[in-house]
């Protein structure tokens, strides 16, 4: 990222992008590029993730502190509480055509969530950790559901029996899945669920410092989430892998995307350039999926376009890479991919919605004018 100065010496370096600038402090996390490392909450992404569920994780994130048994006991209780789709998401849900984005239709259900909460405009500490419990337990229903009515199948609803993750697995699929598939799962919740002042959580943050509510935030963290360039890659990874289709065809597609100056989805990362701290740890467990699901010439790919774009960029592949193979063979569609990243995220939003609100200031940067002088209307 190239920083740009004006022509005239005495304006100010614009930082394109917002490109290295700080500009907050966060306790939630810390993303250090030089270390290739991750903490939440000042634990390790990969110890969480190897000892901890992502209910843990999310009641940590919130709190500031893994909860107790007693603690945890009592947060499970209130998410599976609260994990039944509302009749009118739903209504509306089924008005928007099967050929809408599932991010669209994510969107639009959390929006209409807001919409329906008397205390949406409550911006209570207490009242905005409940919104942001109703959110992370109710996501779930509405990816599954929007997923299965796109295939014409009916809705499941949640069982209260089950985690988190595996009862998400269950209203997609129908069916409790293996433990191991289960766990993959969750190892993939815990590594999305939050990452510093990425784009979408500071577009979350932007919102909440003019005041706005909680559900305008998430709303558009959603649509920021959705490009490409953000979390839109984990889905355009496996249109990439369906492209190429196998990993004697890499080097000629790569041949031709790098000549036509294309970026290559799910590699490089605006931190970390020497590698995204999660992708071992999602890696590890892409890998468990594959030989789950006895995919090997997926891994095959995997490997080759990651060796193939190290040896000619030496850019690397970020946590969508990864991501992307293991949802597919787990069953999800492809366009139900960042669906699931928002599930997880929607606990490090709604965080630093909290924290923004602690100590805010209106977020408000400058800008250089270099458009046309001032002059007069025409006569
Ligand atoms: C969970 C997440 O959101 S992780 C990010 C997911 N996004 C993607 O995977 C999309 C693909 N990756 C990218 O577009 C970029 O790496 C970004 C947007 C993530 C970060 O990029 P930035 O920090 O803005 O760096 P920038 O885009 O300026 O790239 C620097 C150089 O590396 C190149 N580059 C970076 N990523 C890629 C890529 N994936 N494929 C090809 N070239 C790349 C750029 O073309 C540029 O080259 P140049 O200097 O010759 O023009
Ligand atoms: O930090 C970023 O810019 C993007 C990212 O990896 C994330 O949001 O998880």
């Amino acid at each position: 990222m190239t920083n740009v100065t004006t022509e005239d010496a005495a304006q100010p370096v614009i930082y394109k992008g917002l490109a290295g600038v700080p500009v907050d402090y966060t306790a939630i996390s810390k993303v250090n590029g030089d270390t290739n490392s991750l903490l939440y909450r000042g634990f390790a992404v990969q110890d969480l993730a190897a000892r901890c569920s992502f209910e843990e994780v999310a009641y940590l994130l919130w709190q500031g502190e893994l909860p107790d048994e007693r603690q945890l006991a009592e947060f499970e209780t209130r998410e599976r509480s609260l994990r039944h789709l509302d009749h009118v998401v739903r209504r509306v849900i089924d008005e928007l055509p099967t050929t809408a984005h599932p991010m669209d239709v994510l969107r639009t259900a959390v929006s209409v969530i807001g919409a329906r909460d008397p205390s949406a405009a409550d911006a209570s500490p207490e009242a905005n950790l409940d919104k942001a419990m109703r959110l992370y337990a109710q996501l779930p229903a509405i990816v599954a559901y929007d997923q299965r009515r796109r295939h014409g199948l009916e809705l499941v609803e949640p069982r209260d029996d089950l985690s988190y993750s595996a009862n998400f697995l269950f209203m997609v699929f129908g069916d409790v899945a293996d433990l191991e598939v289960v766990s993959a799962f969750d190892v993939s919740m815990i590594l999305y669920a939050e990452h510093s002042f990425n784009a979408s959580t500071f577009t979350a943050r932007v919102i909440t410092s003019t005041l706005s509510d909680l559900y305008s935030a998430v709303t558009g963290a959603i649509g920021a989430l959705k490009g490409p360039l953000h979390g839109g890659a984990n889905e355009a990874v496996m249109h990439t892998f369906e492209e190429i289709k196998t990993a004697d065809r890499v080097s000629a597609w790569l041949d031709d995307a790098l000549a036509n100056k294309h970026k290559i989805m799910g590699f490089g990362h605006r931190v970390y350039k020497n590698g995204d701290s999660r992708v071992p740890t999602m890696r590890a467990a892409m890998e468990s999926m594959l030989v789950h699901f006895d995919r090997p010439d997926l891994l095959e790919l995997y490997v080759e376009l990651e060796a193939d774009m190290g040896a000619r960029k030496n850019i690397k592949p970020n946590l969508d890479y990864p991501a992307g193979p293991t949802y597919h063979v787990m069953g999800f569609d492809t366009a139900t991919f960042t669906p699931l990243f928002v599930a997880s995220r929607v606990v490090g939003w709604t965080a630093h919605v909290m924290e923004q609100l602690t100590a805010n200031a209106l977020i408000r940067p400058l800008s250089v004018y270099n458009g046309a002088p001032q002059r007069e209307l025409p006569l």
